[in-house]
């Protein structure tokens, strides 16, 4: 039985010697995608000097006769402003060579001159406060992002900024998800069935740890029918929930014995989550066996799941910080993973939290991991 700690270190370093693999995808299919290695920006942003306002590019001091406008859309190398001109502009346009600065619309007003319209200005010029300037965001070269950074929707965009068009991206680790359990069914289940709520969270809840769940299958509660569906399983990295416990019907533990697996992890000193193993097989897949109890596997998931995809990511395994929150009337004693949301500045424990439950944790917002006076925070990663 190992410490919660001590476990998560252990799975994260299993993780590490099953690193994913390295996919090139567009920009459009990147989102959510972790990056294979620092990203460098192809082109300076902004690609040439352009207005920040709606106004006129001006040079020397007012007032100034009105030229032509200047358009977004417009190429860079347009006429010069010569000394006492001023070009209606528009944000985004490039700003002609020779603008001292760009006069906000707001801040000048339109006269008639005798060789036409004049602009002067109502307001102290601030030279080039609203000129964006070629390369003022990034230089062409800069490091834009680095190796394991999430592709968010933010970062798709400051990408396509820089001219970037596909991505170097860590493929998410492919997965089988093995339900046992010879009463398990589906909605439809029967009198004594009981309905299988693992299968269908494990693909949202893997992909928001960052791998991706290729086929989720069932197997009943015997040795050679859980060792066929991992013999059969085509991934690296395989999950299975139930029978992990001691009980007669408990089949994992001897169908990692038939398959000669060594077993890295055999149980956590924490409630609900203390029946769980992590094996390596011969082949070199991994096994992670969730106890049934759903909560249980959800905690589970959690705390040794989401190291291991951690370490085949490469992305560090941060340690979970001290709960710095007041933490209410949470139970202090033994080691415990308890559902909470925030409630007026404390962590608040969820109702409906026993092993076999899930609808504490589906509104929960962090796990709170107590072990006496010692407290830790995990932030729900679907949050
Ligand atoms: N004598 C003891 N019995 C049990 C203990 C204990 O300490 N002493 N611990 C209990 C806890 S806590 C857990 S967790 C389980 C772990 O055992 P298993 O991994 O063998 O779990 P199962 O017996 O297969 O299932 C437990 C429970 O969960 C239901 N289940 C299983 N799979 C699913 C699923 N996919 N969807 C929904 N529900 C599922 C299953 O029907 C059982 O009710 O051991 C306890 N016993
Ligand atoms: O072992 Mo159970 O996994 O404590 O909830």
């Amino acid at each position: 039985m190992k410490s919660w700690q001590d476990a998560r270190e252990l799975a994260y370093e299993v993780g590490r010697r099953h690193p994913a693999r390295t996919l090139n995808v567009p920009l459009g299919r990147a989102a959510g995608l972790r990056l294979a290695a620092d990203l460098r920006a192809e082109r300076s942003v902004p690609r040439f000097d352009n207005s920040a306002m709606d106004g006129w590019a001006v040079a020397g001091d007012g007032p100034w006769r009105e030229g032509e406008p200047v358009l977004a859309g417009m190429a860079p190398g347009i006429v010069p402003l010569t000394p006492g001109e001023a070009r209606p502009i528009a944000t985004g346009a490039p700003v002609p060579p020779g603008t001292s600065t760009v006069l906000r619309a707001e801040e000048g007003i339109l006269e008639s001159g005798p060789d036409g319209m004049l602009v002067d200005t109502i307001a102290p010029l601030d030279a080039g406060r609203d000129i964006r300037r070629c390369g003022e965001e990034a230089e062409s070269g800069d490091v834009l992002l680095e190796r394991g950074a999430r592709l968010t929707p933010p970062a798709i965009g400051l990408l396509a900024a820089a001219g970037i068009a596909s991505v170097d991206v860590l493929a998410p680790p492919l997965i089988t998800a093995i339900a046992t359990g010879d009463e398990l069914a589906g909605p439809e289940a029967g009198p004594g069935q009981v309905t299988d709520a693992l299968s269908p969270l494990m693909p949202s809840l893997l992909s928001s740890l960052g791998g991706r769940c290729a086929t989720a299958v069932r197997a009943l509660d015997h040795a050679d029918d859980v060792a066929a569906a991992i013999a059969r399983a085509r991934t690296g990295l395989l999950i299975s929930s139930g029978g992990t416990a001691h009980g007669p019907a408990d089949p994992v533990r001897e169908a990692l014995a038939r398959l000669d697996a060594r077993l890295v992890i055999d149980g956590v000193a924490l409630r609900p989550g203390s029946s769980v193993l992590l094996a390596e097989l011969p082949d070199g897949r991994v096994l992670l066996a969730l106890p049934g109890n759903p909560l249980a596997a959800v905690v589970d998931l959690l705390l040794l799941g989401w190291p291991l995809l951690c370490g085949a990511l490469g992305t560090p395994l941060a340690p979970l910080p001290p709960c710095p929150l007041p933490l209410g009337e949470l139970p202090r004693h033994g080691a415990k993973a308890i559902a909470c949301v925030r409630e007026e500045g404390a962590l608040v424990a969820v109702p409906h939290q026993r092993s076999g439950m899930l609808r504490g944790i589906a509104t929960a917002t962090h796990l709170v991991l107590t072990e006496n006076a010692d407290a830790h925070l995990l932030r729900l990663p679907w949050e």
